[in-house]
């Protein structure tokens, strides 16, 4: 499969080179389209799919079944405060200048631009802490019809998901509220949190575990703020035992996760769980690390 994309690639290639065209590229001055012959048209849907094949293969069938939606986060953001359209067209804003004139938090625009930079190729940081245009956040910038199509789907559809389960399901509550009533459902969401980390590669407790020095904090306090049943808690406390964890929750899912800690737990386990709201003030003051994943 790799040679025959390799063979459709190079036959793209040698139409732009013959004809002059630029070459794909998300530069802020690279081509929105190809404008390929239909001959070359069809060698780039091939390779397409052919490539949309070869990462469902190296994903495997459990990302095959995922949304690929949920991401939409950073999108409704630069479109809601029209983000595109600050960013100069020819060099660069700092970040904290994007904060000013948005209203935003800094640290928000920061993660949110950071986010869109890699995961939408949209902007570029060419400096550290200084944004620049991609092609396709100029193109936003630009086109109105572009920048429709993005607040259609991201500010107004994406924005609607919250009040859209409400509707769905019949009820004002929000959907953590829903489900406080409603166990089996509870059920189902803590057994789905557990499939995205146990059986999708990307969202593994074990990256957490790994990813960061938690030996130096020593016996330091970390609050898992929405921990859920406490499974990302208890493989950090695995790893390093010295750890102090604090479980924060709504209040049923804390009982119910209380309820299962009558099952064996590691003896030097440091874990203690709290019923708590994280849109009320942080009852755990001075804590090393605040966790919210
Ligand atoms: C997406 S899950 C993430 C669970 C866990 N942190 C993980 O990494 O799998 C969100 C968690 O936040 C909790 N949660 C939702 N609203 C909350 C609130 N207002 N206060 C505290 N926890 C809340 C939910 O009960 C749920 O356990």
């Amino acid at each position: 499969m790799v040679a025959r994309i390799d063979q459709l690639a190079a036959t793209i290639t040698s139409y732009l080179d013959q004809n002059n065209l630029p070459h794909p590229s998300f530069d802020a001055n690279g081509p929105i389209t190809l404008n390929l012959s239909s001959q070359a048209e069809c060698a780039r849907s091939t390779a397409i799919n052919a490539l949309q094949e070869l990462l469902d293969l190296l994903q495997g069938p459990i990302a095959c079944m995922l949304p690929k939606v949920y991401n939409g986060t950073s999108l409704q953001v630069i479109s809601r405060h029209d983000i595109a359209r600050k960013v100069p067209m020819e060099g660069t804003i700092s970040f904290a200048e994007l904060a000013g004139a948005t209203g935003l938090r800094a640290s928000d625009v920061n993660r949110i631009m950071r986010f869109a930079m890699s995961y939408h190729r949209l902007f570029t940081e060419p400096q550290e802490g200084f944004v620049a245009h991609s092609a396709g956040s100029k193109k936003l910038a630009t086109d109105d019809v572009v920048r429709a199509g993005v607040g259609q789907s991201f500010d107004e559809f994406y924005g609607s998901f919250a009040r859209g389960f409400a509707l769905a399901h019949e009820t004002d509550m929000s959907m953590f509220d829903y489900l406080g009533t409603q166990p089996s459902k509870a059920e189902q969401f803590s057994k789905a949190m557990r499939f995205y980390s146990a059986v999708v590669p990307g969202y593994a407790e074990s990256h957490l575990v790994e990813g960061y020095d938690w030996a130096s904090l020593g016996t330091g306090t970390v609050v898992d703020v929405g921990g859920a049943d406490g499974y990302v808690s208890r493989a950090l406390s695995k790893a390093h035992p010295r750890l102090n964890l604090v479980v924060e929750d709504l209040p049923d899912v804390v009982e119910a996760a209380a309820g299962k800690q009558q099952q064996p737990m590691p003896t030097d386990c440091r874990i203690r769980y709290k019923a708590y709201n994280f849109f009320s003030p942080q009852p755990v003051a001075s804590a090393d690390v605040y966790l919210f994943r």
